[in-house]
């Protein structure tokens, strides 16, 4: 009940704007119903004007005043309400097809948005793939909905209204006998909506699953061939394809049953009226015309009262669907976006230092995994972030340009809270170099200069240069301007890092933040990725996270981390006379190098 509450206040908001598009709509959809509702009291009347015809015709008395006028103009009014429900209808179609296009156009730009400005949180706790389903299958299944859904149901409401205010105008008491069965109608109808949701929901997990392990398999591919699993990797997605079919055949059942079943309830209202019909023609005073007349018109009404119970149900699982796609929609539009003070300090220059006091931090409550760390570095200075895995290097490192906010106590850059800087002027002056290096669609030229897009030939050159990675980009035919995404230029992981350094160069950021690349790269290409990080960390300040410690023998300082608390720090020298960890590491790594 609340999913369908926020849903509804999902679907306000976006359709709030075309209020004036689904006014029309409604209207035209009412004339469509006035003209299907209307339109079986003029086969009625026909049918009454043709018995009068007949019964003319057939008393040589009489036979002289039998006119087909009447029954020609009936039949043509008829004809033209059909024509009338068929042109509205298609309009408000058109109408609201447009509105289901641009209101999840809308949503679609709303969510990008959205994503630009949420905390890095969201993206470390949910997959790529859980995320991409929301631009896809979510929308998809919004758009679909509104699209087809939308008019069905504004039809079968207006439909249901219309019926039942010509079958009280027309004869209360056949109007009440055709509505006799409802009751009934209602129950069965709700038990196999009731059995549908069930697995449409269950279809929903089994395809999230199913989409899940794919997602996991693609990306794992490498891994799985190399260990030999690809008949593993096949049972695990058949045992999951076929749950996924199991449950989508139940489904399909359950929502095909309700058409029989209502279709079987219509015809048992329409013999249930007819008998009625009858009984009233025959027990009444109406005519003979009148009384067949009235059987026929409440005959159509008969087979027309459960359309719209019967559009609605075979409308609910898109309905459904529709429903949880704005739930997982609406998930994200309800994070919380970064926080930046409003307006901010500007930051312009780091003269002396750059520090993290007694700063604790966790990502999910009750689970601290910096407990207090201090670290100190001058403007200039170099300092290398050493520890075991999962010993929170990354995590100081996303703390410095305000991925995450500390728990306790601050990151300063010259004694001011990075809190309070703007947040544009904050990340601006930090600049990172990951691990694993992303490229962006567009040229090489476009990816150094992504952090400027400003920046012209000579300062991208200049960058590549310094990054060590020009001689190899002028070598390629179509140099700079050769295209990232192509299939033609995949490049190795150490020439991504080393373009990925290069932008970093080319945004002359103040403070640096290098995360030492551990992928296998040959020893050609670590020197240049070295001696690209040397150019690049040449009179600036930065932190870097070292898994090889021949790297940082020359850092000004060394943070040695262990689960989330600084055990050592100094120079190579100073650590190596302590003769601890670090030296241990130190001894330990050198044997293998
Ligand atoms: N987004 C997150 N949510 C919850 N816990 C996290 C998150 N990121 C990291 N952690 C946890 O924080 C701890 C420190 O992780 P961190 O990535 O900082 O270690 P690290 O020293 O950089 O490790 P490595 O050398 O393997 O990269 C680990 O226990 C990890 O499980």
């Amino acid at each position: 009940m609340t999913d369908l509450k926020n849903a509804g206040r999902y679907y306000a908001h976006y359709l709030r704007r075309y209020w004036l598009g689904m006014l029309v709509a409604m209207v035209l959809i009412s004339i469509s119903t006035w003209c299907i509702v209307v339109a079986p009291t003029y086969l009625g009347r026909a049918i009454e004007e043709l018995t009068t015809y007949l019964q003319h015709w057939a008393n040589p008395a009489t036979r002289g005043q039998a006119s087909f006028a009447q029954f020609d103009r009936t039949i043509i009014i008829y004809i033209l309400l059909y024509f009338g429900d068929a042109s509205t209808i298609l309009f408000a179609s058109l109408i609201l097809a447009r509105v289901a296009s641009f209101s999840t156009g809308t949503m679609r730009v709303g969510l990008f948005r959205k994503m630009q400005r949420m905390q890095v949180q969201y993206f470390d706790q949910h997959s790529d793939g859980d995320i991409l389903a929301r631009y896809t299958s979510d929308l998809d299944n919004i758009f679909n909905a509104m699209n087809q859904a939308l008019l069905e149901l504004f039809l079968a409401i207006a439909q249901f209204v219309g019926i039942l205010l010509m079958m009280f105008n027309q004869n209360v008491q056949l109007a009440w006998v055709t509505m006799a069965s409802t009751p009934v109608a209602l129950v069965i109808a709700g038990w196999v909506i009731h059995q549908a949701s069930v697995s449409v929901n269950a279809q929903q997990d089994d395809i999230g699953r199913l989409n899940g392990y794919i997602n996991e398999q693609v990306t794992g591919q490498k891994v799985i061939i190399t260990n030999g699993l690809q008949a593993d990797s096949i049972r695990g997605f058949d045992a999951l394809n076929a749950k996924w079919r199991q449950t989508a055949l139940r489904g399909q059942i359950w929502s095909g049953v309700l058409n029989p079943l209502m279709g079987g309830m219509s015809l048992l209202n329409t013999a249930i009226v007819i008998f009625f019909g009858s009984w009233l023609a025959v027990s009444g005073s109406m005519s003979q015309g009148a009384a067949l007349a009235l059987v026929v018109v409440f005959v159509n009404y008969a087979q027309q009262y459960y359309q719209p119970l019967i559009s609605f149900t075979s409308l609910y699982s898109m309905i459904q669907l529709a429903i949880t796609g704005a739930r997982r929609i609406d998930e994200v539009r309800n994070q919380p976006d970064e926080i930046s003070p409003q307006p901010g300090l500007p930051l312009t220059q780091i003269h002396d230092a750059i520090q993290l006091n007694d700063v604790h931090f966790s990502y999910l409550p009750g689970k601290e995994i910096l407990h207090g760390v201090d670290i100190t570095v001058h403007t200039g200075e170099m300092v290398a972030l050493v520890g075991p895995t999962g010993s929170g290097k990354t995590t100081v490192m996303n703390l410095l340009n305000r991925f995450y906010d500390v728990d306790a106590g601050s990151v300063t850059f010259d004694g001011t809270d990075i809190r309070d800087f703007a947040l544009p002027a904050l990340r601006a002056h930090v600049g990172i170099v990951l691990q694993d290096p992303q490229l962006f669609s567009g040229t090489i030229a476009d990816n150094i200069r992504f952090g400027d897009p400003e920046a012209d030939m000579t300062a991208v050159i200049a960058a590549a240069k310094q990054a060590n990675i020009h001689d190899f980009i002028a070598s390629l035919p179509a140099g700079y301007d050769t295209p990232v995404s192509d299939e033609q230029s995949v490049f190795s992981a150490g020439q991504k890092q080393l373009m990925s350094i290069a932008r970093t160069i080319l945004t002359n950021p103040k403070l640096l933040i290098l995360d030492e690349a551990t992928s296998n790269v040959d020893t050609v290409t670590e020197a240049k990725i070295q001696a690209a990080m040397d150019n690049v960390i040449q009179g600036r300040t930065s932190f870097v996270i070292a898994h090889r410690l021949k790297t940082i023998l020359n850092a000004d300082k060394i943070v040695v981390l262990q689960a989330g608390k600084i055990i050592e720090q100094g120079t190579h020298d100073e650590l190596l006379a302590e003769n601890g960890f670090y030296a241990e590491l130190y001894h330990n790594q050198m044997v293998f190098e």
